[in-house]
């Protein structure tokens, strides 16, 4: 630093910036130190995670708001009257955000527990390979650089400048009661879940997307499960184009294609997916190659962008943006950062998505290929899903020639659950005979996965023998 001009003197020097403090970068800052790095963490505001103020849990809660109204309707299938219902938006709303809040707080309590100043409020931007200004026209010079920016909801053009009446997931949940009727554009996950626990709490909801396939359901069987299960909830209005504009009542949606139509809603969520957050980084200045979509082309197995000293993590690289991909690839960045020039690759978990319809959505492991064995699961007269009312959908397992368990779909009563008993044995690099010979206990939603496994066993002559303590016989003698 001594040979530099005054000038260009760095105002903060560290071995490893990070440039983002959600879930990402708190964990590359923690990995990054326990390396023993100098670090500094950069964010404008401190806000606490995306996770915690506009995604994860506020839409959960939301959820579980909806699943007491939905219990409560559908009581009177065991003889329980609880009386005419009513859902109290307001109360809902006010719920949510203080549980939201509580989730937020200690997601900033924990840039208390930072090394004295590591925590830099500031927005960055590259002037160089490692070289970064925050707005205030600080310096920062660093050895390596983690980019841990996350994403933001993408709006296009028909929903712009329509007012407050067109909402994302960063206003959805500030609103003061429920809206009285809502128009969903887009039926990815985020549409999926916030749709469906609206039209639970009795919000007449219409969901468009311009694409006939739900929640990138890969399953022709589980995608027909899925959409006949959301469509009791709301309406679907799949494959169509969708135009806006603003109307003394609302935002009126006229829609083409396959179905044509207008309405006008009191509310639209646009759920039409989200961009990296890479805008105003610079990233020309740092050097680094770009795809056709502008994100930094990086190693998922090092999370190191090209042969660069900069690192990338989270929503920030478009790859798979869930929270535990998010904390994953933010440790492995963190540690190759500060590792940097020896950089090595990390373990990756294997692909799961879980999608918190009700059904659930989950899909896991890699698609079927041409070798790939199949076993199903019905579970539309599931026996502990038909005691509780709720008996539909179904489960896919998928295998190597040898039984090996290589992925799953499931969308069926308890699917977040089995789904991670099924990844659990997939990354175990289980066989369906393995597992088979392991406990099930009666009368549970696991016992309906035995189908799937002993159609596994059957094709390739596997033993489908039960563990015998799960056995009727033995249990009743
Ligand atoms: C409604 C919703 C529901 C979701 N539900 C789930 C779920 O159930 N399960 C699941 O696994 N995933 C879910 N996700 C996805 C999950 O929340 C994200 O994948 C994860 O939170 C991303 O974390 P991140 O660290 O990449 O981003 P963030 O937590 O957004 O952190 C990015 C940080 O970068 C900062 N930043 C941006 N630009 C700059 C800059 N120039 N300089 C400095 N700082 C900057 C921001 O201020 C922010 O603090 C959901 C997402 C949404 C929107
Ligand atoms: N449970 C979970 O894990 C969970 C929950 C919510 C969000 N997320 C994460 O957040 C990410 C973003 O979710 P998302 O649902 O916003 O995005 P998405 O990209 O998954 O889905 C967007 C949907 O909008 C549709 N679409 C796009 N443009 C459209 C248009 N102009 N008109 C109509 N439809 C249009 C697409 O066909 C697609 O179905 C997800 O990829 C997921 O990783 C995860």
């Amino acid at each position: 630093m001594r040979d530099q001009p005054e000038a260009e003197r760095p105002d903060l020097t560290c071995d490893v910036a990070i440039i983002g403090a959600g879930t990402a970068g708190i964990a590359a800052e923690r990995a990054a130190r326990d390396e023993g790095a100098r670090t500094l963490l950069i964010d404008p505001e401190f806000r606490g995670t995306l996770c915690a103020n506009t995604g994860c849990m506020p839409s959960k809660l939301l959820i579980v708001a909806a699943k007491a109204a939905h219990d409560a309707r559908r009581a009177p299938v065991f003889g329980v009257q609880p009386g005419a219902l009513q859902v109290d938006g307001p109360a809902v709303m006010t719920r949510l955000r203080e549980e939201r809040d509580r989730f937020v707080a200690f997601t900033r309590e924990s840039f208390d527990d930072l090394p004295e100043g590591t925590a830099i409020t500031g927005r960055a931007r590259f002037t160089g390979p490692t070289t970064l200004v925050l707005e205030d026209g600080r310096r920062v010079q660093a050895r390596a650089v983690v980019i841990a920016t996350g994403s933001t909801p993408i709006v296009p053009p028909p929903f712009r400048d329509l007012g407050p009446r067109v909402l994302t997931t960063e206003t959805i949940f500030e609103l003061p009661d429920l809206p009285d009727s809502l128009a969903v554009i887009g039926g990815g996950p985020i549409g999926l879940e916030l749709a469906q626990a609206m039209g639970r709490l009795g919000v007449a909801v219409t969901l468009f997307d311009r694409e006939t396939r739900l929640g990138k359901a890969r399953a022709d069987d589980i995608h027909e499960a899925l959409s006949q299960a959301v469509a009791r909830d709301l309406t679907l209005c799949l494959g169509v184009d969708t135009e806006a504009r603003a109307d003394p009542q609302g935002i009126r949606i006229d829609w083409s294609g396959p179905q044509q139509g207008h309405a006008v809603f009191s509310h639209v969520l646009v759920a039409t997916g989200r961009a990296p957050t890479l805008d105003g980084l610079d990233l020309a200045a740092a050097g680094l190659e770009l795809d056709d979509h502008g994100t930094p082309v990086f190693d998922r197995d090092t999370m190191r962008c090209g042969t660069s000293a900069v690192f990338i993590a989270g929503d920030a690289d478009a790859d798979a943006p869930l929270l535990h991909e998010a904390s994953d690839e933010g440790a492995l960045a963190g540690c190759n950062a500060a590792r940097y020039p020896q950089v090595r690759p990390g373990p990756r978990s294997i692909p799961f998505t879980l999608t918190f319809t009700d059904p659930p959505l989950a899909q896991l492991g890699a698609e079927p290929g041409d070798d790939t064995l199949t076993g199903r699961s019905d579970y539309s007269d599931q026996g502990r899903a038909r005691a509780e009312a709720r008996a539909e959908g179904l489960v896919v397992l998928h295998a190597d020639p040898q039984g090996r368990l290589t992925g799953a779909e499931l969308c069926c009563p308890g699917a977040e659950h089995l789904s991670h008993l099924l990844v659990w044995a997939v990354q175990s690099g289980a066989t369906a005979a393995d597992l088979l010979l392991l406990p099930f206990y009666h009368p549970t939603l696991e016992e309906g996965l035995k189908g799937a496994l002993k159609e596994i066993c059957r094709q390739i002559r596997l033993p489908q023998a039960e563990a015998p303590a799960t056995t009727c016989a033995v249990r009743d003698a």
